[in-house]
């Protein structure tokens, strides 16, 4: 679903713009490989003059040859009676393999979105299954939960979302991330001078962007794809644009040497910025206090426990799985 919208966006230009030619590799499973052939012929027929390869196959070890880019969507939705064990086992198998894949083809420099959830810790698995890739170029998708709050933001405010700044998610893309009101702005000012509702801030904002993904679901009966589709966009273009100036945008990154003091090893969503060449550095100067503290440890932990569970697939020894309780993978509700 979410590919679907995505492989338009991309075909017509708007990440890499009107100059830069594109070859679309599309990898599918032995189940939605028809699907996926009829994507790829409505991509031929949609006559896009950027658009000058699209292949399709099964086999990451031929379709991630040389890629620059890699969007890792696929991945099983959990099902009734699955453990939440059981879903990191078997979508961390999936990413465990794409993870060697690129490990043994991909372009050296090649930058790696995992979207599939549990994305965070996917993303993880991804990255230590590619030991000669850059760490740094793995990315957990939580654009979509900085989209979210940003519109959240700009409707209880009374202004268009191009007013809000600075919005950082962070954390695991689960119903413990974070969206940060301390740091971010309205109109170039601190949210909380602009939204003096504080009990509204702590609470029915934070928990709105929380659950917006498994609301979505109630609704629709699917999880969000169009809207998942324009937030990978939008992810990939803010590390091929430069940052405006004093802004940022969230995306989960690999935690060595973060200045926070966030745990390291793990897939965390953080505030970063880029100079728009494919790479990006944390932000440093961003404020801190006892609320958005304890709720980043919470969601720490929870990556934490997430890691321990998929250890067999991180080449670090014996799973042990004790996820905390009241959280929820995403999507769940
Ligand atoms: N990070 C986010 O913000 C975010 C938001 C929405 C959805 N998601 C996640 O994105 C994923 C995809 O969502 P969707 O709505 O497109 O799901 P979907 O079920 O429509 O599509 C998933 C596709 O993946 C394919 N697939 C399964 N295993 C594969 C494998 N090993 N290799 C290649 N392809 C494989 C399936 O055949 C299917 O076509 C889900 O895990 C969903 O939870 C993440």
């Amino acid at each position: 679903m979410i590919s679907n919208h995505l492989l338009f966006k991309l075909a017509s230009g708007e990440v890499f713009g009107q100059d830069q030619p594109i070859a679309l590799k599309l990898l599918g499973s032995e189940r939605s490989l028809q699907a996926l052939e009829g994507v790829a012929m409505e991509l031929e027929d949609s006559l896009y003059p950027l658009l000058r390869e699209v292949s399709i196959g099964i086999d990451p070890y031929v379709i991630f040859e040389d890629a620059d880019w890699a969007l890792l969507i696929g991945a099983k939705p959990r099902g009734p009676g699955v453990e939440r064990a059981a879903l990191l086992d078997i979508n961390g198998q999936i990413f465990a393999e794409q993870g060697k894949a690129l490990n043994a083809v991909a372009s050296r420099n090649v930058k790696v979105i995992v979207v599939g959830n549990p994305c965070n810790t996917n993303a993880l698995i991804c990255l230590k299954n590619a030991p000669n890739l850059p760490a740094k170029n793995f990315h957990a998708l939580t654009r979509l939960d900085e989209n979210r709050a940003k519109c959240q933001l700009a409707l209880k405010a009374g202004v268009f979302y191009d007013k809000i700044s600075n919005m950082t998610i962070w954390g695991n893309h689960s119903t413990t991330q974070v969206p940060d009101f301390l740091n971010a702005k309205i109109n170039g000012r601190p949210v909380k001078e602009v939204i003096k509702d504080t009990k509204w801030l702590e609470e029915d904002f934070t928990i709105t962007v929380q659950k917006r993904g498994g609301v979505l679901i109630q609704k629709w009966g699917r999880s969000s794809a169009a809207s998942t589709a324009v937030s990978i966009v939008d992810a990939m273009r803010s590390l091929v644009t430069p940052t405006p100036e004093g802004d940022w945008f969230s995306t989960g990154v690999y935690t060595t040497g973060n200045p926070y003091g966030i745990a390291e090893d793990i897939v965390f969503s953080m505030p970063c910025r880029s100079k728009g060449d494919g790479d990006y550095e944390l932000v440093k100067d961003v404020a801190m206090d006892d609320f958005l503290w304890g709720r980043i440890k919470k969601s720490e932990a929870e990556l934490i426990a997430e890691k321990r569970c998929v250890a067999h697939l991180t080449g670090e020894g014996n799973a042990f799985c004790d996820l905390p309780g009241d959280t929820m993978l995403p999507g769940e509700m």
